[in-house]
């Protein structure tokens, strides 16, 4: 697979790991303005960095757009003279349509919109697809590409802003958790470094339990809630000061503002 991505910034690089650790690519071109700023793809024969987004597009079979939103129009004005039919265009760009993109560049391409995290750089983002009509075609492509930099699941494209605030913005959620639980470590005497480990690995299992086992969140939590014990005291105590209502208000105002965002 000849890969280009343009806009190798915090998530194009993500993506450009992922898919360098896989060995999914044959070429990969990662383009930005300032190159400089790049570091540690050095050692990777197949990595062209550049700043030239039109020798990428002429190179590559399958383009990734990972730029700022208020970025892509221009760069697809620009380019839009040398895409070719059979290419495929992912834009994992936030709130900008098919539509928009299908107004830039017209309707007769393969089309699909993804929405990955920033774990696709070590192999485990959640990735939401939506095609343009023609991108069905070339869906399966596309799931190949973020399944090895995780797993995906496609999704109408009205729900992709919903999709992007679960599983893009939620990693910084599950970030915060995991410092919050870390911060209550400290204070219960472990060193800073040692309540990192507990917290991360806890927050794993915890995840991993429901990936294997299929459970509902609640059979386990019923698993570890000793009657009159002190998990149901401390769950209790959370639920007391609002844990789901703050998640899941949170969730809403992030949905709010994605929704508010005019690219
Ligand atoms: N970060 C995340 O977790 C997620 C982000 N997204 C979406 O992905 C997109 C990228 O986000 P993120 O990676 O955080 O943003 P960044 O700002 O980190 O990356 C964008 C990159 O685009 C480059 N760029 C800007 N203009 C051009 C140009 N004309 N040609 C080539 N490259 C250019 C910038 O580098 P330079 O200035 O050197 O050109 C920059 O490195 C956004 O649309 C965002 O909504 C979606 C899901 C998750
Ligand atoms: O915060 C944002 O707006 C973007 C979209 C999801 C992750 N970063």
């Amino acid at each position: 697979m000849k890969v280009a991505i343009i806009g190798a910034g915090s998530l194009g690089q993500s993506i450009a790991k992922g898919l360098l650790k896989n060995k999914v690519v044959s070429s990969l071109y990662l383009t930005k303005r300032n190159t400089s700023s790049i570091v540690g793809f050095e050692n990777y024969d197949e990595v062209i960095l550049t700043s030239n987004n039109k020798e990428a597009i002429k190179n590559a079979d399958i383009l990734i757009f990972a730029v700022q939103p208020r970025h892509l129009e221009k760069i697809l004005l620009d380019s839009k003279d040398l895409l070719r039919k059979e290419q495929l265009i992912i834009s994992v760009i936030t709130g900008f349509s098919i539509q928009k993109i299908e107004d830039i560049i017209g309707a007769n391409h393969f089309i699909i919109r993804a929405m990955p995290n920033t774990a696709a750089s070590v192999g485990q983002s959640m990735t939401c697809l939506s095609p343009n009509e023609k991108g069905i075609e070339k869906v399966e492509i596309a799931k190949t590409i973020f399944n090895s930099l995780g797993t995906s699941m496609q999704i109408p494209e009205e729900q992709l802003q919903a999709a992007t605030v679960i599983c893009a913005s939620g990693i910084a959620f599950w970030m915060r958790l995991i410092r919050a639980t870390t911060q209550g470590a400290i204070q219960l005497g472990f060193e800073a470094h040692e309540a990192h480990e507990l917290a991360m690995q806890t927050c794993f299992g915890a995840a991993s339990l429901l990936k294997e086992s299929g459970n509902h969140p609640e059979a386990e939590i019923d698993r570890v809630t000793t009657p009159g014990g002190c998990t149901i005291e401390g769950l209790n105590e959370m639920e007391h000061q609002g844990l789901s209502s703050s998640l899941i208000k949170g969730i809403n105002a992030s949905f709010e503002k994605i929704n508010q965002i005019k690219n």
